[in-house]
């Protein structure tokens, strides 16, 4: 049992499916997986364990944020020994041609966050998505016939700062497709650790149209997003 994460060793797999939200990982587990335990509850940031088409699979919630994603993976990576973290995230368009229930894979992050800053000194790293895992994302949904878009995404600390339409510019003039909180730091701990890490992300609103998925898209587009990640895991 590490801090935070109340498994046992062994409980955990090598590959370790992310989200925000605990009762998605929860949901997750129930949905797609056989034979799943829940492995930690501490905190309510719910873990579990099962099987996918023969294959042991974990899932974890990390809380909203990468102080809190950080948290659950230097345990999961330093204390349980996961090997590839796949994000099954949502975010926010910035695009107005992207629509309610699109999957974006990352091709890399840019963030507002302070911690890469302080990882490296004040100087800029390009957190990037293992290559070989993100390729597999974008095969895998051409086998499928689901659509991705593949671009920069933005990991931000302030959610709500949205509201301010002048705060985006700068990064949609720089082709940045979409708003999360996590995926930056996901790919600079992961390069550090040499662990694989990709992002899988349904969009649930789109902050420059105002619009926002209805409870039936988010949970197709959740599913095609599920049916991606589950694959190349
Ligand atoms: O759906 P999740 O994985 O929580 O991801 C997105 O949703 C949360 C904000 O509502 C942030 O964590 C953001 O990254
Ligand atoms: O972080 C997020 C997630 C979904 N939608 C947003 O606007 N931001």
């Amino acid at each position: 049992m590490s801090i935070h994460i109340g498994a046992k060793d062994g409980e955990i797999a090598n590959t370790v499916l992310v989200c925000g939200d605990p009762l998605r990982a929860e949901h997750i587990a129930n949905t797609y997986l056989e034979e799943a335990i829940c492995y930690s509850s501490v905190r309510n940031m719910l873990g579990f364990t099962g099987n996918y088409n023969g294959k042991r699979i974990s899932v974890q919630g990390t809380g909203m944020g990468q102080p809190s994603l950080a948290i659950y993976l230097h345990e999961l990576i330093h204390e349980y020994g996961a090997k590839r973290i796949i994000r099954v995230g949502t975010c926010g368009a910035l695009n107005q041609d992207i629509e309610l229930g699109d999957i974006i894979v990352a091709q890399g992050a840019s963030t507002d966050s302070n911690m890469n800053k302080l990882i490296f000194s004040g100087l800029d790293f390009a957190p990037l998505p293992d290559y070989g895992l993100m390729s597999s994302a974008i095969k895998e949904a051409e086998r499928q016939h689901i659509k991705v878009i593949v671009g920069n995404v933005f990991s931000t600390d302030y959610f709500y700062f949205k509201d301010d339409p002048e705060r985006w510019k700068i990064w949609i003039n720089h082709g940045i497709l979409c708003a999360e909180m996590e995926s930056s730091l996901l790919f600079t701990m992961a390069a550090a650790e040499g662990v694989r890490a990709c992002s899988i992300l349904t969009v649930s609103d789109n902050i420059i149209l105002g619009k926002a998925c209805t409870t039936e898209e988010r949970e197709s587009s959740f599913n095609d997003m599920m049916k991606i990640a589950l694959n190349i895991c």
